[in-house]
């Protein structure tokens, strides 16, 4: 038996190299067990958000649980990085909110947009291109980017909430503190709130659970049927993505394909190198080992457009493993092993309602917001377009126009600022792709 152990052990140990950083397989397990708890909700939110756009909820359940599974483990053995992977709420909310119910376009056709962008990924991530697509768009606005997805997402779960309603007269307003279901999304709100403050470990995870528990007792929400099935069919979502290809002949598609694949590259860039910044893992301002990390996202995202799930991205409760001590890809291994074990659970999707998703959209907000912290503000031709990128995403209820507004007016003002040899050249590619982009989603449709 001893000896067993010791095998399994120098196996792990040349797999995932625990001596060089400096950690132990039970931190790697409980950094791991703790990563998961934080992101376990997407289950039930990913659901939530593609079934608003018309896609079967336990066929994304299904295609989330194995999209999680597959960049987790991807992670875990191409890369080495306590970085866990599943899909992002920032990507499946462009798809339901900007995509399919602001712009009109099918969800299947949508679906063949993110498989397309997925090879667009894998290629720029295997090749070098990698390096000059980062480098050239500014940080600050590679902060502005992350920032205004985090208002976008947190906009999004304060309306499906009930917190903030339309208006005739000012476009929005505060919800009606007479309506009992609200008051599940403010509970839940104050108590994930507490718990993050707490800095507990599962926070968000252990708040939904609260906020479900409330909902069934006070009969808000329905018991279910069961606690444990068999997995859901993939069928009415699997391989529609590809079925649709012939749809992308519409040019409103090649923008969307264009976004998605920023929204991705951009979100698991920005992603990868803040969680390296905070584990240690940076040399000499970079990344080691980023193409294979970029890697890992970019294949499951392919094979999450496969199977009928938005793309994936590097997530940022990864931060929560990593605080607990992960250090290496056995923490993401973990990670992929608790998501195959909770595919049992898709029965519960029935009580995670649109009020106990709503809190979480809203924290992980919070979360993705404080990239704003480090924007240069003291600098007017910074703080402008990054302000429209950031207010851009929520109050256009599109992350591309936001994304639009920080690259056309980056030149501009660098350029009355004095500091136009600053801008590199491929942000004038851009600049001229966003005008077209814009001519594409915003007057086309209505010509
Ligand atoms: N980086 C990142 N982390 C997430 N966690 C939950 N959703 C997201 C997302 O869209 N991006």
């Amino acid at each position: 038996m001893e000896s067993t152990n010791n095998v399994n052990l120098s196996f792990i140990e040349k797999l995932f190299h625990l001596k060089e950083a400096q950690t132990t397989v039970r931190r790697e397990i409980l950094a791991g067990l703790t990563t998961f708890v934080s992101m376990a909700y997407i289950l039930f939110v990913n659901p939530q958000v593609l079934g608003v756009a018309g896609m079967d909820k336990g066929a994304v359940f299904t295609a989330t649980a194995l999209s999680a599974i597959l960049g987790s483990l991807l992670m875990a053995l191409l890369a080495n990085y306590p970085i866990a992977i599943a899909p992002g709420l920032g990507d499946n909310a462009f798809f339901t909110y900007s995509v399919v119910l602001a712009m009109g376009i099918p969800w299947q056709t949508a679906m063949a947009g993110v498989f397309i962008s997925s090879i667009l990924f894998l290629i720029i991530s295997v090749v070098k291109l990698r390096e000059i697509v980062i480098d050239s768009i500014p940080h600050d606005l590679k902060l502005a980017m992350a920032s205004g997805i985090g208002l976008f997402i947190a906009f999004v779960g304060l309306q499906g909430g009930g917190l903030v309603v339309s208006s005739k007269s000012t476009l929005v307003a505060m919800g009606s503190l007479t309506v009992p279901t609200t008051w599940l999304t403010i509970f839940g709100l104050i108590v994930t709130g507490l718990l993050m403050a707490k800095k507990v470990p599962g926070s968000i995870f252990i708040g939904m659970v609260l906020t479900t528990i409330l909902g069934l007792v006070t009969k808000l929400i329905p018991l279910p049927h069961h606690i444990v099935s068999s997995i859901p069919s993939m069928r009415p979502t699997f391989g529609v993505g590809i079925a649709h290809l012939p749809d992308l002949a519409n040019p409103q598609l090649w923008a969307v394909v264009l976004v998605f694949l920023l929204v991705a590259f951009f979100d698991t860039a920005g992603t990868l190198i803040g969680l390296a910044e905070q584990a240690g893992f940076m040399k000499n301002n970079k990344m080691p080992r980023i193409g294979k990390a970029l890697m890992a996202d970019s294949i499951s995202m392919f094979g999450g457009a496969v199977m009928g799930t938005t793309p994936t991205a590097a997530y940022v409760e990864s931060s929560a493993g990593i605080a607990v001590g992960g250090r290496t890809g056995l923490t993401s291994l973990v990670v992929s092993v608790m998501f195959a074990l909770a595919m049992f659970f898709s029965p519960l999707l029935s009580i995670v309602t649109s009020n106990i998703t709503a809190p979480v959209l809203i924290i992980v907000g919070i979360l993705m917001a404080q990239s704003m912290k480090q924007i240069d503000w003291s600098k007017f031709e910074i703080a402008m377009p990054a302000f429209l990128t950031i207010v851009g995403m929520p109050l256009t209820y599109n992350i591309s126009y936001g994304f639009a507004f920080g690259i056309l007016f980056y030149p501009l003002t660098m350029w009355a600022a004095g500091r136009g040899k600053e801008v590199k050249p491929v942000m004038y590619v851009l600049f001229v792709v966003f005008i077209i982009l814009l001519y594409i989603i915003n007057i086309l449709p209505s010509k």
